[in-house]
């Protein structure tokens, strides 16, 4: 059979909210398709048809040219997300076997080598270069990815689709899994549909991008010829402003110091040594495992330090926005509103500890605005919103606290191009009220744009600093 999808007419709504108004998609076997859009386009709620977890309300899937209620369970089709399915303590060998009828050779007699051998198999197919036997807990999470990967294509995958996988990444780790998914199409005539808001992912593998924009299909073109320019246009729907890298000028000397870290260990950071002044953004980048994010808890006080010291300016308080909204991000059944003014209730006590409820919900409706979260609705359930929504919301919680210091990891995670614009731009405006702000992030993208020095971190030590626009082709070259 062929492995061509066709989506006609799908319709989606949850409560009076719809969220797909008739999607009309047809996908072809080879086809490398890049699904983009906006945080609350409703590209997870498609995929989650196909997968099974939702209903469509209205329209059909045709698969291979056969009427389908989903994808879900079939052999031949294999869904990416960033929860991968893998177990730790198991080796790649048995993690590819999982659920798989052990092979045998006589009777009772298992098959090891058989199994080994095509383990070997599956991984070269994804170009990973590790033996079976590895643990898949002492991979990197890129390489996990790639194991996910494998497993579908050894269970016979013929459809891949891909939602948001590489948003967790480090570059090198996603260029790697993006590289794999574009072999399979070319050398075995694999489909796959890639939901990510990475332009530069986009542009390097697909054949044709499809944009979606609240909740209808705007664009469908091919990526022959598509540039940079042309794709942020095609998201944004207006002029391409400067590039990211030009953003964010600094305004003023940084003032006094606000923070300082003194050979400080915690986790797998340190010794770290650390300062970062009023008025300045200072950009941390490097890999997972590195210590990366556990100088960022040390720096904001998540993490006490088993030896050296942490020292804040007196009366400087800090605000965190963590690495991973899934886990550390908010509360799924509050609203939208309480999410956000969590942290700073403080801000809208009147005497005798009462909350002045009017004010809270004026200033967490100002605040849904002006992060553009949508829908714009804060009375909402945080557990409703899309992922890129959920961080604009974590984000607006360590605006609301207001604080002296802010530490914000993976600030941009999951988040669209103008967002992510505006992002950089609350960033730089955090700067120019005199915050110190420590931007920490595995994007080193966001640093380029938002960072006045930036450091890599490896091995939990802080390397030198450099200024991002004295980086050359090559030294950016050396992060990727
Ligand atoms: N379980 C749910 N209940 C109610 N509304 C939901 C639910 N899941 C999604 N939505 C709404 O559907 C809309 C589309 O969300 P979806 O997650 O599909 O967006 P997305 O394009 O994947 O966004 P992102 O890029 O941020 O991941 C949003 O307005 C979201 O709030």
């Amino acid at each position: 059979m062929t492995h061509d999808l066709q989506i006609t007419g799908l319709t989606k709504s949850f409560g009076p909210n719809r969220v797909l108004h008739g999607i009309d998609l047809a996908i072809g076997e080879g086809e490398v398709v890049g699904l983009m859009g906006p945080n609350g386009a409703g590209k997870s709620t498609l995929i989650k048809i196909l997968a099974g977890v939702h209903r469509a309300d209205g329209g059909a899937i045709r698969f291979g040219g056969s009427p389908v209620a989903d994808l879900a369970s079939r052999g031949d089709v294999g869904f990416i997300h960033q929860d991968l399915g893998l177990v730790d303590e198991l080796s790649i060998v048995d993690n590819l076997r999982l659920g798989e009828a052990p092979m045998r050779r006589l009777g009772p007699l298992l098959d090891h080598r058989r199994e080994r051998a095509e383990a070997a198999a599956a991984l070269e197919r994804v170009a990973l270069d590790c033996r079976p036997e590895t643990l898949v807990g002492d991979l990197s999470s890129g390489e996990k990815t790639l194991v996910a990967v494998a497993r579908m294509l050894a269970r016979g995958a013929r459809l891949l689709i891909v939602d948001e996988a590489t948003s967790t990444l480090p570059p090198r780790d996603a260029l790697r899994l993006v590289d794999a998914l574009k072999r399979t199409a070319q050398e075995e005539g694999a489909t796959v549909i890639m939901v990510s808001h990475k332009l530069s992912e986009i542009l390097r593998v697909t054949d044709r991008v499809v944009v979606l924009l609240d909740g209808r299909l705007v664009a469908d073109q091919t990526a022959v010829g598509l540039d940079h320019d042309a794709l942020v246009r095609l998201l944004v729907a207006h002029e391409a402003e400067a590039a990211d890298r030009d953003a964010a000028p600094v305004t003023a000397p940084p003032g006094e110091e606000l923070l300082r870290l003194e050979a400080a260990c915690a986790g797998r950071a340190g010794p770290v040594d650390l300062q970062v002044r009023a008025g300045e953004i200072v950009g941390l980048t490097g890999l997972p495992g590195s210590g990366l994010h556990d100088v960022a808890f040390l720096a904001h006080g998540a993490l006490r330090p088993r030896s050296g010291a942490v020292v804040r300016a007196p009366g400087a308080a800090s605000a965190l926005v963590p690495p991973y909204r899934e886990r550390q991000g908010g509360f799924d059944d509050h609203a939208v509103r309480d999410n956000l003014t969590i942290s700073a209730l403080e801000r809208w006590r009147a005497p005798w500890r009462l909350l002045r409820g009017g004010h809270e919900r004026r200033d967490a409706a100002a605040m849904v605005g002006r992060l553009s979260v949508h829908p714009a609705d804060p009375d909402r359930h945080y557990g409703e919103l899309s992922g890129g929504n959920k961080q604009k919301v974590v984000f607006g919680r360590a605006l609301f606290r207001d604080p002296r210091v802010y530490v914000l990891c993976e600030p941009t995670r999951g988040v669209d191009v103008p967002t992510r614009r505006e992002i950089y731009r609350l960033i730089g405006e955090l700067r120019d009220g005199g915050a110190a702000v420590l931007v920490v992030s595995s994007d080193f993208e966001d640093l380029l744009s938002v960072a006045d020095r930036m450091a890599v971190v490896d091995d939990g030590r802080v390397g030198p600093f450099r200024v991002p626009s004295d980086l050359s082709d090559t030294d950016l070259e050396a992060f990727i």
